[in-house]
């Protein structure tokens, strides 16, 4: 809807109302065409100022109506019909102006935007391209590179930064709509073709063709398979080369491929499963409606490695008070200048002063006595975090929250070692922790709801992707992660080469394949967690046990090459070879597919033609039906929660929605079908046998994402 009304006397003031963003909703839309008529027609009227109600102008199309059947007037006509009004219409921008929000205020003749707005067209990140001329009218009204940068990235712009580029006309610390208002009076009656951007010419630009190959070759390498990028740069092309009409013309066939497209769909889904995880619920019935967090304004650190100094950088970068401790004084003095070196390199980026002087660095964990919340980050013993959350019991006030950052020990346990294990709960953050946007909150059964909500909203507040997660081996990510690499191996042994493997991979979307995701993270990682379930077995054991553990099949070639000292990039050999420490350019190694051959000979393995396509099934298939297991087990309240672990940590493309996402795209049944084949031909492999909750889905239809609630029967949980 749009409310109408008339100020300063001859102002109409046409404001936007859909909570809480605005969304250019049928309704919306229908009240701008009504409201904008009215004041056009009105002799008593001389200029228009649009706004939004509730401090936001316009959060852009309404995202819920494009899976529907779309009524109600079009935005393109609609703005058309703003731009070649003959009274001056003034867009009053405040909060945010997105996608059609900001095209909308484009098709104004003027626009004042408030000094804390943010603009922006970030149709791209939902699969899509500013499709109701912003294509267009961007490129004329600010030049070609910029509005490239800004359609391709679909990055949220301040006003200052949009004052710059020419985006809007006049920037406010004041009251926007009184300001627009003014500015509108000021207007009255001066001539509006130079107002009209449609009829602007694209500024020249030396040498177009090499610029548009330039940002396409970028533009192709970034999207990892996505397309909404490249129609992007297609329709800026449009926009550069051809007449207004038939540029829009270039923009809407652009548009109707992807609107349809299973990558919209996908991001699109993805933009909801991020806000869905938010409202996170426990089996016991606690959710995040009913949970109220306790404040947090002091935190501490507990042990300062590469964890330890990330998640204090990304707790001060919060604006908190941070206790860092280190009990080792070398250690110490190294972590405080990492931590200086990343917090003043965060600060230079954003334009900000380093948060240097809200840490306190100390050797003591007496130090941490007057703390809100703990988060410990010691080497991952389950001894050595022990002795620390019983000296943290006996240290801290009554009522601070413990916090793990383990990967891999059991929350409960440790828990259960302290006096209140209702204030303990995990935060699982990964490498680096003041980058990395994902955060699991790992609860147990004596977690009390409480602190689930603190550790959830401390997340939120340092922009993290919080997943509140149930405790088992691994949690989620971890846990799904596991039959992946194991299939990766299996892959090897049965004929094909790390290169293969992690090309089929990297076409799907990874950013890199299992083995240079091993080779970068260390092999020794996984064989101290190997050692420590007392699979691993020196040399790699030989006959017919060598590649059987605990009675499934085993494959012990990350063992072996540990044996020779390949621990990936750190000693420049691993699944590939590296010319020195630490370097990114991962080279084919002829020793390694040697060794392949001759392990394959020694266990008698027949190397066979391996495709991308059984490359594929196996590793993600493995992985999602891990995630099904679960659900099943109430680890993850939903797919949503494990798509944003997946699209958020693990880098799974997002414009395949995440893992859950993706089965049901691909179909459940064919999921199901792909999952028997492979475990009839590999019966001792476990993980191929699929899940009970696969069959249960299938069996009731394939229903679609949102309604597999439905068929997981309760919220169960093996706590
Ligand atoms: C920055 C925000 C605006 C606010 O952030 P914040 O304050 O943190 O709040 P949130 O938690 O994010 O959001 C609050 C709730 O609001 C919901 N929300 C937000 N934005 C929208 C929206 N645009 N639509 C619907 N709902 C929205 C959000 O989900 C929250 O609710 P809940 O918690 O989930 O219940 C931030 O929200 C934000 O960034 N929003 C998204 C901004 C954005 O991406 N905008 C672009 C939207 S796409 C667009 O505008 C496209 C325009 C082009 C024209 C489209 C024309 C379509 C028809 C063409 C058809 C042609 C093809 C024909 C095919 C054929 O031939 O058949």
């Amino acid at each position: 809807m749009a409310a109408y009304k008339r100020v300063s006397e001859s102002v109409a003031l046409i404001t936007l109302q859909n909570p809480p963003v605005n969304a250019l909703s049928a309704a919306v839309r229908q009240g701008i065409v009504d409201t904008v008529e009215r004041a056009l027609s009105d002799p008593n009227v001389t200029a228009v100022v649009i706004c939004g109600q509730n401090g936001v102008f316009c959060g852009g199309a309404d995202i819920k109506e494009f899976g529907s059947n779309m009524s109600g007037p079009p935005l393109i006509p609609m703005i058309h019909a703003i731009e070649s009004a003959n009274k001056p219409v003034v867009a009053a921008i405040e909060g945010s102006a997105l996608g059609g929000g900001l095209e909308l205020a484009l098709g104004c003749h003027y626009r004042i935007a408030h000094s804390k707005a943010r603009l922006g067209l970030p149709e791209v990140s939902l699969g899509l391209l500013p499709a109701a001329g912003g294509s267009q009218r961007l490129p004329r009204l600010i030049g070609v590179p910029a509005a490239l940068n800004l359609i391709t990235t679909g990055r949220h712009v301040t006003a200052a930064e949009a004052l710059q580029l020419g985006i809007v006309d006049q920037v406010t610390d004041h009251n926007t709509v009184d300001a627009a208002v003014k500015f509108a009076l000021s207007v009255a009656g001066r001539s509006l073709d130079p107002r009209r951007i449609s009829t602007y010419p694209c500024p020249q630009q030396p040498d177009l063709d090499a610029l548009f190959e330039e940002v396409m070759q970028k533009v192709r390498r970034s999207a990892r398979g996505a397309i909404a990028p490249i129609a992007c740069v297609q329709a800026v092309r449009a926009a550069a080369t051809l007449p207004y009409t038939q540029g829009m013309a270039r923009e809407q066939e652009l548009m109707a491929t992807l609107f349809t497209s299973g990558q919209a769909r996908a991001l699109q889904y993805c933009f909801f499963a991020q806000r869905a995880v938010g409202r996170w619920r426990m089996p016991s019935g606690a959710r995040w409606d009913t949970s109220k967090p306790r404040p947090v304004h002091k935190a501490a650190v507990i042990g300062l490695g590469t964890m330890g100094r990330g998640i204090t950088v990304a707790l001060a970068q919060t604006g908190l008070s941070v206790i860092a401790v280190e009990t080792q004084e070398k250690q110490l003095m190294e972590a405080k200048q990492a931590v200086s070196g990343m917090l003043e390199r965060g600060a230079k980026r954003r334009g900000v002063a380093p948060a240097l002087d809200r840490i306190i660095y100390s050797q003591n964990i007496q130090a941490v006595a007057d703390v809100d919340l703990v988060i410990e980050a010691v080497f991952e013993d389950v001894a050595l975090k022990t002795k620390v959350f019983k000296q943290l019991s006996a240290v801290c006030k009554p009522g601070t929250l413990l916090c793990t950052n383990t990967s891999a020990l059991d929350v409960d346990q440790l828990a259960s070692e302290t006096p209140n294990p209702e204030l303990v709960v995990g935060m699982h953050f990964f490498a680096p922790a003041h980058v990395m946007k994902l955060l699991e909150v790992v609860y147990g059964p004596r977690s009390s709801p409480e602190a689930v909500a603190t550790a959830m909203q401390l997340g939120k507040k340092m922009g993290k992707a919080s997943v509140a997660v149930g405790n088992c081996r691994g949690f989620v990510g971890n846990r799904m992660l596991k039959p992946y690499v194991e299939q990766a191996f299996f892959l090897l042994e049965e004929g094909a080469t790390p290169e293969l493997v992690d090309r089929a991979l990297e076409e799907f979307g990874f950013p890199m394949g299992v083995f240079t995701m091993s080779d970068l993270s260390g092999l020794d990682v996984g064989w101290r967690v190997r050692k420590g379930d007392g699979l691993v077995e020196p040399g790699g054991a030989s006959g017919r046990s060598a590649r059987v553990r605990q009675g499934r099949r085993y494959s012990p070639l990350g063992d072996l090459l540990c044996e020779h000292g390949r621990f990936g990039q750190k000693t420049c050999r691993g699944w590939y070879q590296y010319d020195k420490p630490g370097s990114r350019v991962a080279r084919s190694d002829p020793w390694l597919h040697s060794f392949l051959e001759a392990y394959r000979a020694e266990h008698g393995l027949v190397a066979r033609r391996i495709d991308h396509q059984e490359v594929l099934e196996r590793c993600l298939y493995a992985l999602i039906n891990e995630g099904f297991h679960i659900l099943d087990d109430g680890i993850a309240a939903g797919p949503e929660d494990i798509d944003v672990i997946y699209v958020s940590g693990y880098g799974w493309p997002r414009h395949r929605g995440g893992p859950m996402f993706y089965a049901n795209m691909v179909g459940l049944a064919k999921v199901l079908e792909r999952l028997e084949h492979y475990h009839q031909a590999h019966p001792d492999v476990p993980h191929l046998q699929p899940c009970s909750l696969l069959r249960r889905l299938v069996a009731s239809g394939s229903p679609p994402i949102h309604r597999w609630g439905e068929v997981i029967k309760k919220l169960h949980s093996q706590l």
